[in-house]
């Protein structure tokens, strides 16, 4: 019985990790269906050749008539002919052969169809309209394009590990420079020929036909052509393929929707048709993991990491490839190229980590604690003792693991001794430490003087209508690029790196606004006091509180928080000008106050971080990887940032204001000026690192955290679209305008969205919005007008995800003058609310466009004046159809339809207008405080109701 007991407690002290979930994203929008359908339905007698290239086709004389095969007959085949040897030998070289047995057979030859001739003809077809033809087509492309990637690959592993003869290997040189030059010679040539020799078609490729592949495009086409074909589970197939490799696509999200929603595609059929083996083991793994079949768990990790580790191989092997020539130089040119290769390995493992759309922490680590984990509730000690130790090398003295260990320790009797991890695991973490420490160097002894090569600049001069269309570009023209565009935002730098003495440093205004830093130090309530005597918050905490007190503007602000930071870590990369990533470390909220005891921080040096440190402390020179940046939280008088020199003397100083945010290396010496007596100085304090197992954990968790919350409020408010909308249509609520009359497809036009009295009301808020009072029932007014609207736009569009508000303002424009009245020109140039139109009509979702807006609405609130429509427009700017205002109408659209304002002649014109947006994160903050602030008034007005009536 005593043992029994033991078992037991010791099981529950063994710790399980926590599965990594994926849920997919999703936007809703009917699935564009380009025009009519236009299948040809003739009724003709086909030969079916619907098979695939080395499939030998058995020409059939029966009547077949369906018009695949008609529409295979007619050009698909033509096509193929040219490059089909059509074998008209009777099959009789085999002397047995019966005479009555022999047919007419056609070879499909393996011959010059490649997988870029595939994919053009692949596109072709479907131009055409011819969709059997397209998805055959494209789906060889594909096929072809795999055979061509997995031929280069192998060659380069079967050179590299001398697996193929080498015909020069016997060459000899006796000058030791040349010595040197065999191994590469050597390699190349074995190489070239492995490719000549097992190549089986020979595609010519373009890099932009690469990324398309890359990035999966043919599947985009795939998707479209199946769907023709009503194949819909292919086509399910291939839109959640796509989507895997382009995430914020919303045609490609439109569309898994409407094959699960519409088609009723299970969720099932939606198959990764790139997915890689060992992914495909880890979610059957991590499933048998949540249903506690410990074999089942041991089964697939165990598979999933032998085919990681096979993967892995290749992901390195490819890095050849990845190199950039940047330069004439021999020896530079060969730096550059092995810096490149060493970056694009590090990178394998954040590749590899990626089952869904983002690399999943730890993903490789965890294995091990799975298995651990599973071996355990099986008994396999041994085993289960083995990987633990493995993981620790990932994670050395990782404190769950550890007491695992200990579990594991006294189970076998081997109280003091280590185990032994696995062999291919121990190597791995050797090879990743060594590439990192290698690579490390270079950073640090190298790369940092890469401003020295800028005059060495072999690139051909970029086009510049391109570049600004965010097309691919040398890093220095990206970042650069970008800090262009983070200037046009207001973040403008007021010292850099020349000014401060040290490379990395930099100080620019304007990242966060004021409210922005107002809401932030809302957040920090409960903070904890560091030895120091400064003040910190931090994720780990807000996790607490929100767990504890889950408000929706706690909530809001921590997500405004998380991008703020996301913001920040962007321009610190940017402004790097560094290919090497920035993890985020650490974040937290620092406020530094007087301090009550004056003998803290007499005589050391107070940090941006919370500590306090001994000049001496201070470490000799800068780390490469550890980055910080500071953005300050409020203006303090004598609360000086302040750059120090070697001998402690200041080098630079400035004050803090909100949005001021200086970046330097964590190891810089620097001190904090401490405010004033009553004074509180808080800043936004983000640690980055360069190594992927740095990532803050608590930041990773609070996300997932934030994800549940989510889910959780809106399964609460789910609400069946036609019920609403006929609530709306009992109220008189009408839709006057549809897609069809407004010309473009997701518009509407609403009226008795509003009655006159309540725009009445709406108008004098606007107006009184100016001297910053409004009345509880002016703000109830605009809470509910704004909600009705919001949840009209949700159910009319049909959406089936909630949609927040993004941004909401009141907004009237009156005529300068109002006896001009032959005005041509806009009060609101044409435009899309979250895109930039370009001159060629396009409408481009890029930064610094608002993309998180994805619909938008205008409530008008009167119609007294001249002038002043609101019009849809052509790509060309002209009008599309245009639309006259008037109170309670509510105009409701996509947000990317391109649209404007004429100028307002005579009188003023008063809007509400609205973004929505599907992204929680960007969540309208105003609002949630708008409806806590109407509940304070209430609560107020109604106190000094009774007072007055006592
Ligand atoms: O006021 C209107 O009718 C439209 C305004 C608008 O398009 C905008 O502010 O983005
Ligand atoms: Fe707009």
């Amino acid at each position: 019985a005593d043992e029994v007991e033991e078992l037991q407690i010791q099981e529950d002290q063994v710790e399980q990790p926590e599965p990594q979930q994926e849920i997919l994203e999703i936007e809703v929008e009917k699935l564009s269906d380009k025009g009519e359908e236009t299948d040809l339905d003739l009724d003709l007698t086909g030969i079916d050749a619907t098979a695939k290239l080395g499939d030998e086709v058995v020409l059939q004389v029966d009547e077949k008539n369906n018009n695949i095969a008609v529409e295979n007959a007619d050009r698909d085949l033509d096509q193929d002919l040219e490059s089909l040897e059509v074998n008209n030998e009777i099959q009789n070289q085999n002397d047995n052969q019966d005479i009555d047995e022999v047919k007419t057979v056609l070879v499909l030859q393996e011959t010059e169809l490649s997988f870029d001739k595939l994919y053009l003809d692949g596109v072709i077809a479907y131009e055409d309209q011819l969709w059997y033809s397209c998805a055959s087509k494209i789906e060889r492309a594909i096929k072809d394009y795999k055979n061509y990637k997995s031929v280069l690959t192998n060659c380069r592993l079967n050179c590299s590990k001398g697996l193929r003869s080498y015909k020069l290997s016997n060459l000899t040189v006796n000058i030791p420079e040349y010595a040197s030059y065999v191994k590469f010679l050597t390699l190349a040539d074995c190489y070239r020929r492995c490719k000549n020799e097992t190549l089986k078609t020979h595609p010519k490729i373009t890099k932009k036909l690469e990324t398309a592949f890359e990035l999966r495009k043919p599947y985009m086409y795939l998707q479209y052509c199946n769907y023709k074909l009503d194949r819909f589970s292919q086509a399910a197939s291939a839109a959640y393929t796509y989507y895997l490799a382009n995430p914020d696509d919303p045609d490609t999200t439109k569309n898994i929707v409407f094959y699960r929603d519409t088609v009723k595609v299970p969720e099932d059929d939606f198959i990764d048709l790139e997915m890689l083996p060992y992914k495909e083991y880890y979610i059957r793994g991590l499933h048998a993991y949540k249903t506690e079949q410990w074999k089942d768990v041991i089964y697939w990790i165990e598979q999933c990491l032998d085919d990681y580790w096979k993967q892995d191989e290749k992901c390195n092997a490819n890095c050849d490839a990845h190199g950039e020539i940047t330069s004439h130089d021999f020896a530079t040119t060969v730096a550059n190229l092995i810096i490149g290769l060493l970056n694009c390995r590090i990178q394998c493992e954040d590749k590899l980590s990626t089952v869904y759309t983002e690399p999943i922490p730890f993903f490789l680590r965890d294995l091990y604690h799975y298995l651990q984990f599973s071996y355990f509730q099986e008994s396999e000690f041994e085993k289960s003792a083995e990987v633990a130790e493995t993981f620790l090398l990932f994670s050395p003295s990782h404190e769950v693991m550890e007491k695992n260990k200990e579990v594991l320790q006294q189970k076998l009797d081997q109280i003091h001794s280590e185990f032994t991890p696995r062999q291919d695991g121990a190597d791995y973490v050797k090879r990743r430490q060594e590439t990192y420490d290698f690579m490390d160097f270079l950073v640090k002894n190298y790369k940092y003087s890469d401003r020295l090569d800028e005059f060495d600049v072999t690139e051909e001069e970029q086009d510049p209508r391109q570049s600004s269309e965010g097309q691919e570009q040398t890093s220095s023209g990206k970042s650069e690029n970008w800090l262009d565009k983070y200037e046009k935002l207001g973040m403008h730098i007021i010292a850099k790196s020349g000014d401060l003495n040290r490379e990395e440093r930099f100080v620019i205004d304007g990242l966060l606004k004021e409210n922005q830093c107002t809401e932030t130090l809302n957040l920090i309530q409960d903070v904890i006091e560091l030895p120091s005597g400064a003040y910190e918050f931090n994720f780990k905490l807000s996790q607490k509180k929100l767990l504890e007190n889950p408000s929706e503007e706690f909530e809001t602000l921590l997500r405004h928080l998380i991008r703020a930071v996301e913001y920040i870590q962007h321009y610190a990369q940017v402004y790097r000008n560094s290919e090497i990533t920035l993890f985020i470390k650490k974040t937290s909220i620092i406020c530094w106050k007087d301090l009550e005891d004056p003998d803290i921080n007499q005589d050391c040096y107070p940090q941006e971080d919370g500590s306090c440190i001994q000049f001496n402390d201070f470490p000799d020179s800068l780390h490469p990887d550890y980055f910080t940046t500071v953005t300050y939280l409020n203006a303090v008088e004598n609360g000086d940032f302040q750059f120090l020199n070697e001998n402690g003397d200041v080098d630079s100083s400035f004050g803090v204001k909100c949005g001021r945010t200086v970046g330097f290396n964590s190891a810089d010496r620097l001190r904090v000026k401490v405010p004033r007596k009553g004074a509180q100085r808080c800043a936004l304090v983000v640690r980055y690192s360069t190594h992927m197992e740095d990532i803050e954990v608590d930041l990773h968790e609070l996300l997932r955290l934030l994800h549940q919350v989510d889910e959780l409020r809106y399964n609460q408010t789910k609400e069946d679209a036609a019920v609403v909308l006929k609530r709306f249509e009992d109220k008189g609520v009408k839709v006057i305008k549809t897609a069809e009359d407004l010309k473009g497809e997701e518009r509407f036009a609403a009226e008795g969205l509003a009655t006159d009295e309540q725009c009445e009301i709406l108008r004098n808020v606007a107006l009184l919005l100016l001297d910053g009072y409004v009345q509880s029932y002016g703000l109830r007014m605009l809470l509910e007008r704004s909600e009705e609207a919001r949840l009209f736009v949700e159910k009319y569009f049909n959406l089936t995800k909630p949609l927040f508000f993004e941004y909401t303002h009141l907004v009237c424009r009156t005529a300068i003058n109002d006896s001009n009245t032959d005005r041509q020109d806009l009060s609101h140039p044409v435009h899309g609310d979250n895109c930039i139109l370009q001159p060629d009509g396009t409408c481009t979702h890029d930064f610094p466009a608002f993309t998180q807006r994805h619909y938008s609405a205008l409530l008008y609130l009167n119609s007294d004046f001249e002038g002043g429509e609101f019009f849809f427009a052509h790509p060309n700017k002209t009008e599309q159809v245009s639309i006259h205002p008037k109170c309670g109408l509510l105009v409701g659209f996509n947000a990317s339809s391109l649209h404007g304002v004429k100028a307002v002649l005579k009188g003023q014109r008063c809007a509400l207008a609205m973004w929505y947006t599907l992204n929680p994160t960007f969540k309208e903050i105003t609002h949630i405080q708008a409806r806590k602030l109407l509940e304070e008034k209430e609560a107020q007005e109604k106190l000094e109701k009774e007072h007055d009536e006592l």
